[in-house]
């Protein structure tokens, strides 16, 4: 982009004029949000996860754990596949998406078919929107469950749309449901670490992985790896000697991986949940809670600049309307030409 702070040129303006001309991105052009906002209104947790992970029995376990608890929840379902929701969310995705409709009519397979009702849904969602914030003094909490393939969701247009909506009007995270039993051995660990990590980077939101179905795995040993990347290096020497290759190529991979995401480990918030029983579940309310601070700012400071960079770029260019207005009225004496604004830019002038 045109840097100002060096004073334009006709090219930096002529730069700039396109790029105004262009079609703003989702949330750039909401002036209507306030940073209050945001952090008055509810905060919304999406709960992405690889399939079978959990996500369907999480988000039963977080509205039975509301209802018992009187925690002020709204859920939204959006994944259109699933067969049995067993509670009934507010908004679901079925009640206007037909899944099984969609593959017989458009002669999709299940994944074709997710990422279809997505996008049909992602047209409406503006009035999914409207619904949430005149709901927003009602909700601590709007809890967000997605699509059982991962990838539908989080690498689909609509799954970043819907995710910008939420986010571009309220303190939004994201709760990434680990399957713990699955996770267990150091290379799915890292593999599934390196996803979380990738919805980090893509997002750009509170990220707080739930290590789900701990009443039948331990969680433990996978903390100790993120806490101390030796404890990690340990674990892969073990399972090395067990694997009939030994310590290859990838052993070595693992190894320096997970250097580069001792960073990310950092910031990764993490709690051991079972949506079965019902342990963690206070924590991660408590998690899901505390994001609002972290998504002010990071997310949310990012936002309130791209809505200040806008502001500034409206009014530059409707400072210069009003002053070409003004020159063109100072100037009304001047002579009509007929053909001479085609002439003009035929030439690549512009008229006086
Ligand atoms: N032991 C145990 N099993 C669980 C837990 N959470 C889920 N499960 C089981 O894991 C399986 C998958 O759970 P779902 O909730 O359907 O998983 P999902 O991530 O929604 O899967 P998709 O339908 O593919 O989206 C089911 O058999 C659940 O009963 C848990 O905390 N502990």
């Amino acid at each position: 982009m045109a840097d100002f702070s060096l004073g334009p040129s006709q090219a930096d303006a002529d730069a700039f004029m396109r790029e105004a001309q262009q079609k703003p991105e989702i949330n750039d052009d909401d002036e209507t949000v306030a940073p209050d906002h945001r952090s008055e209104g509810p905060v919304v947790t999406i709960l992405i996860g690889m399939a079978g992970s959990g996500k369907t029995t999480l988000f039963h376990r977080l509205h039975y754990d509301a209802q018992e608890k009187g925690r002020r929840c709204y859920f939204v379902n959006l994944d259109p596949a699933v067969l049995e929701v067993p509670i009934e969310p507010q908004i679901d995705i079925r009640d206007t998406i037909d899944y099984k409709g969609i593959m017989t009519e458009y002669k999709l397979g299940p994944n074709g078919a997710i990422v279809t009702a997505l996008n049909l849904f992602a047209t409406q969602f503006a009035d999914v929107m409207t619904i949430l914030e005149k709901r927003k003094n009602d909700y601590e909490h709007i809890i967000v469950d997605t699509p059982g393939q991962i990838e539908a969701f989080t690498w689909s247009a609509s799954g970043q749309l819907i995710a910008e909506s939420l986010a571009s009007t309220f303190a939004t995270n994201v709760v990434y449901v680990v399957d713990t039993p699955r996770t267990s051995a150091p290379a799915t660990f890292m593999s599934n670490m390196v996803y979380a990590c990738s919805i980090l980077h893509k997002y750009r939101l509170p990220l707080t992985a739930a290590f789900n179905k701990c009443d039948v795995a331990d969680h433990k040993p996978m903390f100790d790896w993120m806490e101390d990347f030796e404890a990690f290096h340990e674990a892969l020497d073990r399972s090395s000697q067990d694997s009939p290759d030994g310590a290859g190529y990838v052993t070595s991979l693992h190894r320096s991986m997970s250097l580069v995401l001792d960073e990310f480990y950092r910031v990764l918030d993490r709690v051991a949940v079972s949506a079965v029983d019902g342990s963690g579940i206070d924590e991660l309310y408590e998690r899901m809670t505390s994001s609002r601070a972290k998504y002010d700012e990071t997310y949310g400071r990012e936002l309130e600049q791209r809505i200040a960079k806008n502001k500034a770029k409206r009014e530059k260019i409707a400072a210069e309307d009003l002053a070409r207005l003004q020159r063109d009225m100072a100037s009304d004496d001047s002579e009509i030409v007929p053909g001479a604004a085609s002439q003009a830019a035929k030439e690549g002038r512009r008229l006086p």
